[in-house]
């Protein structure tokens, strides 16, 4: 493969390697750079594809997949775009879930992450346990699971088992548990990733389920504790009034570099 430019950088330590929009990606070269042994190490990859002026966040997971969006992934890579090409906020940023709008936060960078949908229930399952789950659209699919205790799920070593007529490309799955009011922490299983540190489109989710549990009054925010960190999500409006989620939270490069991988 040829050389190419990488940074690494991560948001409440859901990491991503990111290359430039000239990198060639493959699914081999993708797990290859996300391997924690033998790589770079990451839960993903960004190609930043763009002219200088318009911006395209290529994403990808560890295992090579394709995703819609990922909420932590895109304010890393608008830190990347303000170090490394000048670009200035509020910035449109163009996924395949389409244009988000990141803007410049006291915690980093703030996402306007777009219309949630609560699509209906569902039921996950770890080993001999199954509970029910609220089927949220971010974009990309998640199953929020409210638990009594996030350890409640083991190990989380396997995929938790989710009905594929709910979620016929897979799903990211999150346990929660309540801490308080506007307070809620949890667990993440990324489809494609394995269980993670972080994930921003699972903790809107999150969000979105437990406002709606708690029919709060809007707009509401939330803070979303992650095992790498925390989260503030807020909900600007009522579900029905099609109320649009913000995703505020930190973003960190660590290296720079060159690779072959
Ligand atoms: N970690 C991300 C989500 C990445 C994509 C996800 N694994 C999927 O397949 O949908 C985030 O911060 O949102």
């Amino acid at each position: 493969m040829a050389e190419t430019d990488f940074w690494k950088g991560h948001g409440t330590e859901n990491d991503f390697v990111l290359l430039p929009g000239d990198a060639e990606v493959t699914p081999e070269r993708v797990r290859a750079l996300c391997d924690r042994r033998a790589g770079i190490g990451g839960d993903g990859v960004i190609r930043a594809v763009g002219d200088g002026s318009h911006w395209f966040m290529d994403y990808y997971n560890a295992d090579g997949s394709l995703s819609e969006m990922c909420g932590n992934g895109i304010r890393v890579f608008a830190l990347h775009l303000r170090e490394e090409h000048h670009a200035t906020f509020p910035l449109e940023i163009g996924t395949r879930d389409g244009i988000k709008v990141l803007s410049e936060s006291e915690l980093g960078f703030s996402a306007d992450m777009g219309s949630p949908r609560v699509v209906g229930t569902s039921t996950i399952s770890v080993g001999d346990r199954t509970w029910p789950a609220v089927h949220v659209d971010m974009g990309n699919p998640h199953a929020v699971v409210f638990v009594d205790d996030l350890d409640d799920a083991g190990p989380l070593h396997d995929p938790p088992v989710h009905d594929p007529a709910d979620y016929p490309d897979g799903v990211n799955v999150e346990f929660v548990v309540r801490r308080g009011p506007g307070h809620v922490a949890m667990r993440v299983h990324e489809r494609g990733s394995g269980e993670t540190r972080s994930c921003g489109t699972g903790a809107c989710a999150v969000m979105v389920a437990a406002a709606r549990a708690d029919g709060a009054a809007y707009p509401a925010t939330y803070r979303v504790d992650v095992p790498g960190g925390t989260l503030a999500v807020t909900l600007d409006g009522s579900l029905d009034q099609d109320g649009r989620v913000h995703l505020d939270g930190p973003a960190v490069i660590v290296a720079r570099g060159t690779t072959a991988l």
